[in-house]
């Protein structure tokens, strides 16, 4: 119970309560469901993966639990801009107050600077939790396979689903991965970084890849620093990317994403 996935899922089941008590399901629905502006994520990152291109997830990210904060300078609506001009294929933005200093309006913010798809990069537990995802003008929620069980998974993934939004499932040793094939999603999101531990190695992506079935998606996370780890990923035929930190710490965080990417 002190590792800081359980922590940080002890605090989502209290703020789960008090958003509940502020707002009703029903209401909050009512405004997830009269949003008709769904941009597409996984079918974004499908046209650049399928013809071997990389598709990049720019992540909007002001501190994590491992590094504590990353950007100093932190302004969603220049960064979604930035990044959107240089390339990224989707967004994801990081909603957690607590742990990561983010904000649900930081979602917004980066909707509004620019047409990307976006990720809500939150700790998901409850369907209230995505009903708010696309309340706020989320196209993509990630379930994290190592916080939920089985029956959370389904219900989360198909509340996702009824809502038009895609799933990134996000996997970090084999047990995991064979979890989330038993979901419908085709983004399998392999985690390089150990959310126990913090401890990052980019070989948990190749080990696990014989393991995904060719009609997934295979994004890489965290840890994305270097050319190298791009070739190295490419190598592999790994074309999908989730990057944060690398980008954040760049005064200009799209152009360090042209860079990378040799876009
Ligand atoms: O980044 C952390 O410290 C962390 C701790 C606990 C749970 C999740 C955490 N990070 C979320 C992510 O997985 C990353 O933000 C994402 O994959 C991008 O990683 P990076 O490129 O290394 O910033």
């Amino acid at each position: 119970m002190n590792d800081i996935l359980e922590k940080i899922l002890t605090v989502k089941r209290e703020e789960v309560a008090v958003l509940r008590q502020m707002r009703s399901e029903t209401d909050l629905l009512a405004e997830a469901t009269a949003r008709q502006d769904i941009r597409g994520f996984a079918n974004h990152l499908r046209e650049q993966i399928s013809t071997k291109q990389n598709a990049v997830i720019a992540e909007i990210k002001k501190a994590s639990p491992s590094k504590g904060v990353i950007r100093e300078n932190f302004n969603p609506t220049e960064i979604a801009t930035s990044y959107a001009a240089h390339g990224a294929t989707c967004l994801s933005v990081l909603t957690d107050q607590q742990f990561f200093q983010g904000s649900p309006d930081y979602l917004r913010q980066a909707r509004a600077a620019c047409a990307l798809p976006i990720l809500r990069k939150d700790f998901m537990i409850d369907p209230y939790q995505v009903i708010h995802a696309r309340a706020l003008g989320a196209d993509c929620i990630l379930l994290i396979v190592a916080a939920l069980s089985d029956t959370q998974l389904q219900e989360l993934e198909d509340t996702s689903i009824e809502l038009g939004m895609d799933v990134l499932i996000e996997v970090h040793n084999r047990e995991e991965l064979e979890r989330a094939l038993q979901l419908k999603s085709p983004l399998i999101g392999i985690n390089n970084r150990n959310l126990r531990t913090f401890e990052v190695s980019l070989d948990n992506t190749v080990n696990l890849l014989n393991d995904i079935p060719t009609d997934r998606m295979v994004i890489t996370e965290s840890g994305i620093h270097t050319r190298e780890d791009v070739q190295t990923m490419n190598k592999h035929q790994v074309y999908g990317f989730l990057v944060g930190e690398a980008f954040m710490r760049a005064d200009n965080p799209g152009e360090a994403l042209a860079k990378l990417f040799d876009i």
